[in-house]
């Protein structure tokens, strides 16, 4: 692959959710992140949850999202074109991931991307013109620094986000094993 060598195998796509129901099992903000995007792009969310956070809860008042205010229960996932396993606990976690396992849909756990078919990249756009930034799930906040700067950079003009990128990917291996890219 152009800009190195890749040990944890994915492929990059943009998923078009449109119609798809997407069901979100948790409603903290990670949650709410993931809700918030699926929803943005036209997919039919259905938040599973007993609590939510400010975040979720404006997602629900404005309509942008369902919710069933309860725990997950095994066969909450009967519609579902994709699943949202994002509650603090890993065992429910667990068991969405497993639900979705069995009824051969995608799921993405929010505490475990070995355990994940996707991941939420971290996104800038610029008109029509969209980057995502991903680390494996190895350090999400590197995507987010990376992104962050990519923002600020571009609205000057400078070269200042290539630097730190040769850093970060540096870092980032040093941190683990060789999946990012030499600087
Ligand atoms: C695997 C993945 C699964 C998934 O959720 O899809 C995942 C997993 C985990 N994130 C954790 C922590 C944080 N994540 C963020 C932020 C983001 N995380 C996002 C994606 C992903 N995070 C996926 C991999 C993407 C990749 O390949 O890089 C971004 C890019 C997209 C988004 O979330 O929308 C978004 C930035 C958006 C933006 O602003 O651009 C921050 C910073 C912050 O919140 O400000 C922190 C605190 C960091 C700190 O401070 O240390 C933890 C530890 C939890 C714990 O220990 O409790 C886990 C679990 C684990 O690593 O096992
Ligand atoms: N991917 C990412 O960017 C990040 C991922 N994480 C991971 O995501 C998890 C969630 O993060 P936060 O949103 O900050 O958590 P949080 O603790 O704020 O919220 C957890 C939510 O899960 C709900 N919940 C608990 N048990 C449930 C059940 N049985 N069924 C349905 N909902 C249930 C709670 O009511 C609450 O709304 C963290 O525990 C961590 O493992 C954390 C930080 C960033």
């Amino acid at each position: 692959m152009r800009g190195g060598t890749v040990s944890n195998p994915r492929v990059p796509v943009w998923l078009k959710p449109r119609g798809m129901t997407c069901v979100v099992v948790g409603g903290g903000p990670v949650a709410a992140r993931r809700a918030g995007r699926l929803a943005e792009a036209g997919a039919e969310v259905v938040m599973l949850s007993p609590t939510l956070c400010p975040e979720a809860a404006e997602l629900v008042q404005r309509g942008f999202v369902a919710w069933r205010e309860r725990p997950y229960r095994p066969g909450d996932l009967a519609h579902a074109a994709l699943a949202v396993a994002a509650t603090d606990d890993p065992a429910v976690n667990a068991a969405v991931r497993e639900e979705a396992r069995s009824r051969g849909i995608w799921c993405n756990r929010a505490d475990d991307a070995s355990d994940s078919d996707l991941d939420f990249a971290s996104v800038t756009c610029f008109g029509d013109v969209s980057i995502s930034i991903a680390t494996g799930g190895k350090r999400p906040d590197l995507a987010k620094r990376l992104r962050q700067a990519l923002e600020d950079d571009l609205a000057t003009g400078g070269d200042a986000f290539i630097r730190l990128l040769r850093q970060c990917a540096a870092s980032a291996a040093s941190a683990g094993d060789d999946a990012c890219p030499e600087p």
